[in-house]
């Protein structure tokens, strides 16, 4: 007698074994175009010589080999993960990389996630099924298929389905429930339609994507980035892609997503790190980070460079040709207004204001000679003679120095007089005195969009640096024939028969080997130049940002090619967005397109019932997303008193430990609490560590403010004090909100004194 369970069982083990040839040969394929770009590099690596052309391709064909390479060893983890089966009986497999099979007029044998083709995977239905009968979701270990999991698509099925219209349930469950490493994973075997809908939208213009916490919307961003440099990777390598995201932990936190997805051509930074030359490595007072972040800084700064543009109460004299030569205030302030009305920044406009007052000067020396005898070539020896005087160059200089960024912002943050007399519209003594700081101190976050204005506002006179690199070419060049020259001596007395250097290298070759910097990428030189521009721009947590950091973008992005993610009702920085039409209605008025999210696929179901209620408090006009999965874990709450917090917090984290078993644990806490009872929590327990620390995200447990977990999630969380966070600022709700949300699995919260009212049903 036939037993039909174990049929199925002998029918599943024989897909598995058939899927496992598949994919046995898709590997083979993929080691065998190892093998071949290996050699194409090794071989291009070996020419030399040639003619400049030559060289350029040479150079070309290097980067492309490279980056082949480096992709190829990307896809190795979880190289195919599908399967769609279509209505006339075709098949494709679905994969993270496109192979074809040469020998059969290159009939694709694994489908890019990317390829229109795989677009049905992600976005089929059973009510809209795009020509596909059944979609397989295969598991893989290393190159073993595991398993399968297998949706058809009729409407029966569709009934039976979730009332989210997940794609892949099992496998996406699998996915969410996984233990978390303290590294962002890709999610391309498992992305959902609202999802795929918004990581295909076209490249142009301003796309938000407004999203609760956990919908995905950091994986929708990179996976984005990923996409486009696919569809318009000729337009996109050359300028390259920005993606921004709110500190540097987080950074490393996403870091391996794009690399896991075989790009490498991004450049991920904080606004802080987009200075060249500057690292942003002091803080500033959430008050004092606001104030920076004003839009009326551009006022300031554009008063505090004026400020520099100076001019005599009256007269000073100077000594030029053993003579006083009077420098009078009209001279100055009519060189000054010429040179203002320029339009040019300030460093630009210093020539203009030198040339006025030399020809101002000229015509007072020639005074003092007798003008009536002195002809057009006295006067302009008369000029180049005070050009050259140090005494005059002094004079000028103090009248119109020229500034750098960095020195200008140090001298106004440091002198009370100086930013008083730039401020005196904007802010007021209390504001001022937030700002003030020792001279020479360290720059913070919000100075970087400072000096990034002021380097607009000063803009740069590079005319030496142009001269500058001009002749270290010269010099390079003779260099290198000298170089040569001498080979070729010793070659000939060694051996007249032999090819000569020459022959193979010449000099201008020679000198361009000893520039290090052509075969950068986009990314790599757009992050030594303040000024590159980007072909598209994604921006993380974009709420967060301030007016003038927003400035700094949009800068680095004149075509406003894209990509905004955040969350209004996570915005914690007091000078973050209220709403996104406040934003982005000054740099493009209401041309951008919003695309929401409304799945939550991070927290559980009894997490965001908690979670909500804070959500409802801020506004009951926001609407939580919806929970994918329960976890099956209650949040806990425990009351601890004032006095026995720090002796009792290190064995509340031991104890969450032991119940996360190998999974990792955040405590969030107010600022003032970190400091306070981190490094006792710290001491106390060997797994947990300070969070700004490298290695925090790595370690079973970190303790971490709000500010600094934006973003980041992990399997369970310890919320301390809940008034304190509620209490530290004007966003206090919207910080407790992002704290309670940064779960997979299980949260706590302890509490000292009273519970606050939000948090009420913890408590029931
Ligand atoms: N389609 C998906 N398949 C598998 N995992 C997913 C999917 N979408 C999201 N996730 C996972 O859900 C978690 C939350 O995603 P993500 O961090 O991108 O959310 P977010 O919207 O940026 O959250 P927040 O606003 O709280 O920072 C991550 O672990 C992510 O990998």
């Amino acid at each position: 007698m036939s037993n039909p369970r174990a049929d199925r069982e002998s029918d599943r083990t024989d897909e598995i074994a058939a899927e496992q040839t598949y994919v046995t040969m898709l590997y083979g394929k993929l080691d065998e175009l190892r093998r071949y770009t290996t050699k194409r590099l090794t071989e291009t690596l070996r020419q030399t010589g040639g003619t400049p052309q030559a060289r350029t391709e040479r150079d070309i064909s290097t980067t492309m080999y490279t980056d082949k390479l480096t992709q190829l060893s990307a896809v190795e983890h979880g190289l195919c993960f599908g399967r769609l089966d279509l209505d006339g009986g075709e098949r494709f497999h679905i994969g993270r990389l496109g192979l074809f099979d040469e020998d059969n007029e290159y009939e694709p044998l694994l489908i890019d996630w990317r390829a229109p083709a795989a677009r049905p995977f992600y976005l089929a239905t059973a009510a809209a099924r795009d020509g596909v009968l059944r979609r397989r979701h295969l598991r893989t270990r290393w190159r073993e298929v595991v398993d399968f999991e297998d949706e058809v698509l009729d409407l029966d099925a569709a009934e039976q389905g979730s009332d989210l219209g997940l794609a892949g349930e099992a496998t996406l469950l699998a996915a969410l429930d996984a233990r978390r490493t303290g590294q962002m994973g890709d999610i391309v075997a498992t992305i959902q339609a609202e999802q795929d809908r918004i990581i295909r939208a076209g490249m142009n213009g301003v796309l938000v994507v407004q999203g609760g916490p956990g919908t995905g919307k950091t994986a929708v961003a990179l996976h984005r980035a990923a996409y486009l440099l696919y569809t318009f990777r000729e337009q996109l390598t050359k300028r390259g892609v920005l993606v921004v995201g709110p500190n540097s932990t987080f950074l490393s936190y996403i870091g391996q997503v794009l690399p896991s997805l075989g790009e490498t051509g991004v450049l991920l930074s904080t606004v802080g790190g987009l200075f060249p030359g500057v690292t942003a490595t002091a803080e500033d007072s959430a008050r004092a980070a606001e104030i920076k972040g004003r839009l009326a800084m551009v006022d300031v700064l554009t008063a505090a460079v004026r400020d520099r543009q100076q001019a005599p109460k009256d007269y000073f004299e100077i000594i030029f040709d053993r003579e006083p030569l009077r420098i009078d205030r009209r001279a100055v302030t009519q060189a000054r207004t010429r040179a203002r009305r320029s339009r040019k920044p300030h460093n630009l406009a210093r020539r203009v204001f030198r040339q006025e007052m030399l020809s101002a000067l000229t015509l007072r020396v020639a005074d003092r000679l007798g003008r009536d005898l002195l002809d057009r070539r006295d006067l302009d020896e008369i000029n180049v003679e005070l050009r050259a005087d140090a005494g005059v160059n002094d004079a000028l200089d103090q009248l119109w120095p020229e500034l750098t960024p960095q020195e200008l912002l140090d001298d106004l943050l440091s002198s009370p007089e100086r930013l008083r007399t730039a401020s005196r519209k904007h802010l007021d003594d209390d504001e001022r005195a937030e700002l003030l700081r020792e001279p020479g101190a360290d720059w913070t976050p919000a100075d970087v969009a400072l000096l990034d204005e002021l380097a607009e506002l000063l803009g740069e006179d590079d005319t030496k640096e142009r001269e500058e690199r001009a002749r270290q070419a010269r010099e390079e060049l003779a260099y290198a024939q000298g170089v040569l020259h001498i080979m070729e001596q010793d070659e000939e007395i060694a051996d007249e028969e032999r090819l000569r250097v020459s022959d193979v290298l010449d000099a201008e070759l020679l000198a361009e080997r000893h520039q290090t910097r052509s075969d950068l990428t986009a990314a790599e030189r757009a992050a030594d130049d303040r000024t590159w521009t980007f072909g598209h721009v994604i921006v993380d947590e974009a709420q967060e940002l301030s007016e003038m950091a927003w400035r700094v973008l949009m800068r680095r992005c004149p075509s406003r090619s894209m990509t905004l993610v955040g969350d209004i009702a996570q915005t914690g920085a007091l000078g973050g967005a209220g709403s996104w039409h406040d934003v982005l209605s000054r740099y493009v008025a209401d041309r951008w397109k919003l695309a929401e999210l409304t799945v939550n696929y991070r927290t559980p179901a009894e997490i965001m019932a908690v979670a909500a209620d804070v959500l409802d408090a801020m506004d009951t006009s926001l609407e939580a997303p919806v929970s994918v999965r329960t976890s099956g874990h209650q949040p806990w709450l425990r009351r601890v008193s004032e006095a026995d917090l720090a002796a009792e917090l290190p064995g509340v984290v031991a104890e969450e430990l032991r119940a996360v078993g190998d999974g990792r644990l955040a405590v969030l806490l107010p600022p003032e609490r970190l400091r306070e009872l981190g490094e006792q929590v710290a001491e106390a327990v060997p797994d947990a560590v300070i969070g700004t620390r490298p290695d925090g995200l790595e370690s079973p447990a970190v303790l971490l403010t709000v500010e600094q977990a934006k973003g980041l999630e992990f399997d369970s969380v310890i919320v301390v004090d809940p008034g304190g966070i509620l209490g530290e600022s004007a966003h206090g709700l919207n910080d407790l909100y992002v704290a309670l949300t940064r779960a997979t699995q299980r949260l706590g919260v302890v509490h000292t004194d009273g519970l606050p009212e939000v948090l009420g049903t913890l408590a029931e």
